[in-house]
């Protein structure tokens, strides 16, 4: 796989305070690439090196083998972005609106322009206004202008913020089959891992501006321990009867039972232990730790090196 993006030990200072520090990891072409991190870890600062928004402190970064601080206009020809919210004018047509966009820039025929509309699935509504759109269809349009240029790496800032469960699908099957069907690169940045779940191919998890991990989203998943569920009444009194079996696992209380890190060839022995002890048991079901607590784990374990 041949790499787009090099981020080479990239930090920035603000006002004194380095919000992000020495920063690599490496984006293929092809690939979405989940840029993942709780709310302030600096997602949106490294976005706005990348597309030269602002400068970068030390280091350096190479889109197409071209360094944004030396060679700026080469290294972000091939960039299409949506950083902040894409203006748009909201009382002209979609169409227009991207008319108006293409005309700015050189080199922008008009057929391209209903290639990219087709592309995100505009087709049927391009020519009504913009304040017609729901918000996925703006976002959408956003999409249509960053391809305009046919760039080979798109670069998103939080794409689906404030979209409904249909416009986040709708984005992230067209950000896929972008990176699928056209060879492009994607960077996503989120603080949401199920969404990046089901859009990533790699995920990065940066946290107070380090990078803690950059992993097969497949392999992050793959990691997530099994729990079983257990429904049964009186959960507290529950947990001591499996407590009683196991002292050092740790059983949690839930609202319809417990949850406990059982082995399936112990399940026999605690349905018995539970059935003689009066418990009513409602279901039993193997279920994975959330890609949250998966998350925790990893940004909590990381945590104590980083500071060492
Ligand atoms: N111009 C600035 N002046 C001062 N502090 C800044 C500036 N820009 C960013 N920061 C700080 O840098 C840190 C990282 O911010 P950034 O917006 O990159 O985080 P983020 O991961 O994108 O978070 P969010 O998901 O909330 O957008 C934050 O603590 C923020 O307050």
């Amino acid at each position: 796989m041949s790499k787009i993006v090099e981020i080479q030990n990239v930090s920035k200072i603000i006002k004194g305070r380095k919000i992000i520090d020495s920063l690599s990891f490496e984006v293929n072409k092809g690939e979405v690439f989940g840029f993942l991190g709780p709310n302030g870890a600096g997602k949106t600062t490294t976005i706005r090196m990348l597309v030269g928004l602002i400068s970068i402190t030390s280091g350096d970064i190479k889109i197409a083998g071209h360094s944004v601080k030396t060679d700026f206009e080469k290294a972000v020809g091939k960039v299409g972005a949506i950083v902040e919210n894409p203006e748009m004018y909201k009382f002209l047509s979609g169409y227009k609106n991207l008319l108006h966009y293409a005309r700015m820039s050189k080199d922008i025929k008009k057929e391209k322009i209903d290639e990219v509309v087709k592309l995100v699935g505009l087709t049927d509504r391009i020519h009504d206004k913009v304040k017609t759109y729901s918000l996925g269809m703006r976002q959408r349009l956003g999409l249509a202008q960053a391809l305009l240029h046919d760039p080979e790496l798109l670069i998103l800032d939080e794409p689906t913020n404030g979209l409904d469960p249909a416009g986040i699908r709708e984005i992230r099957d067209h950000l896929r089959m972008l990176a699928r069907e056209r060879n492009m690169a994607v960077i996503v940045s989120s603080h949401l891992l199920s969404e990046m779940e089901m859009m990533c191919d790699r995920i990065g998890i940066i946290q107070t501006g380090k990078l803690v991990d950059v992993q097969l989203i497949s392999d992050f998943v793959q990691g997530t321990e099994k729990v079983y569920e257990i429904e049964v009444s009186n959960n507290k009194e529950a947990q001591k009867c499996v407590k009683g079996l196991f002292p050092d696992m740790t059983v949690q209380v839930i609202e319809k039972g417990i949850v406990a890190p059982l082995k399936k060839e112990d399940i026999p022995l605690v349905m018995k232990e539970l059935i003689m002890a009066d418990f009513q048991i409602y279901g039993v079901k193997e279920v994975s730790k959330t890609l949250e607590d998966r998350f925790l784990e990893v940004t909590e374990n990381k945590e104590g090196a980083l500071h060492a």
